[in-house]
């Protein structure tokens, strides 16, 4: 727990994959840590370079902070030995600041500074966002560039410059101009991971603009398909991830579209489809409709499961 430098976790990051395991809930919607517990042990036992718990497949947004804190402590005391687990800076500068400090009391390796909620901001905002975060705290920051925190080349360099804890970009946002911005100016200094929904849509492309890494949300359900995905892409296979993305990314993105929010309901559909249930989404999510639930498992079951 907590024994890499930020350096060295960077660098263990960014050459495999990286897993954003689902929140487990009860009935009521309140924290199942048993379920929690089973499903990081479940997680952890693949390959994974790291496991970032409350991120946004775990409903980082819908927790409190004390939820959050809790949420990482079991991760880190669960899987912490054997894969590092990182913990989201969420909400506004103080919230993150106390999420950071949670973090690292809980032995977390690192921070995943997610977008601050609803108002509009700009480089000198966020750069003093991030700063705080990173003046909090010795784990590894990375920063997820989505929604209405959009780092420019040059913030990222400052932020870079001033904080030797500073140590990955992800993006959730897509734009190829942005993106070689932002890696011309920053290179090998920072690590950088593909971060759009269902990152396995975007993974070959955007590896040639230096993410040799990215978040998969499937990952919950079918890790193993997840895993060869992941391999066929650093291989540069084609062919392969074609292959794949026609028999189960494209058709799974089709289900994905049919209600906002579904990003993240369908890992847990996906969840239950596999047999492993991990409970419903809070409120603003909504669950699978049950039609499209059984979509989920008819796709799961002829492309992903009888292939593994
Ligand atoms: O915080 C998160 O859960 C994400 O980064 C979003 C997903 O993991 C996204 O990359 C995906 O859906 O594969």
């Amino acid at each position: 727990m907590a024994n890499r430098t930020p350096q060295e976790l960077a660098a263990h990051l960014k050459d495999g994959l990286l897993s954003f395991p689902v929140t487990a809930f009860d009935a009521d919607l309140l924290f199942d840590e048993t379920a929690y517990r089973e499903h990081l042990a479940w997680q952890a036992g693949y390959p994974v370079a790291g496991l970032f718990a409350a991120g946004g497949t775990g409903e980082g947004f819908s927790l409190t902070p004390e939820e959050i804190a809790t949420v990482v402590r079991v991760a880190v005391e669960e899987v912490g030995s054997t894969v590092p687990v990182l913990a989201p800076a969420a909400g506004n500068t103080a919230q993150a600041v106390r999420n950071a400090h949670d973090a690292g009391t809980a032995g977390a390796e690192g921070l995943l500074v997610l977008p601050p909620y609803l108002t509009e901001a700009d480089q000198l905002g966020l750069e003093a966002h991030v700063s705080a975060v990173c003046s909090a705290t010795d784990l590894g920051v990375i920063v997820y560039n989505r929604a209405n925190a959009i780092y420019s080349a040059e913030t990222v360099a400052r932020l870079a410059d001033r904080h030797a804890n500073f140590i990955g970009f992800k993006d959730g946002v897509g734009s190829i101009e942005h993106l070689t911005k932002v890696f011309a100016k920053n290179g090998d200094r920072l690590f950088y991971l593909g971060g759009l929904p269902t990152a396995e849509t975007f993974a070959l492309p955007l590896l040639q603009l230096g993410m040799s890494t990215y978040s998969s949300a499937m990952y919950n359900f079918v890790p193993e398909f997840a895993l060869e995905f992941y391999r066929d892409v650093r291989a540069q296979d084609r062919a392969a991830v074609t292959d794949k993305l026609n028999r189960f990314v494209l058709p799974y993105i089709e289900i994905r579209d049919r209600v906002k929010g579904y990003g993240v309901s369908i890992v847990k559909g996906g969840l239950k489809a596999v047999g492993r249930d991990a409970g419903s989404v809070r409120p603003p999510l909504q669950d699978l409709t049950a039609q499209d639930l059984a979509d989920l498992k008819a796709l799961i079951d002829a492309h992903v499961l009888q292939s593994a």
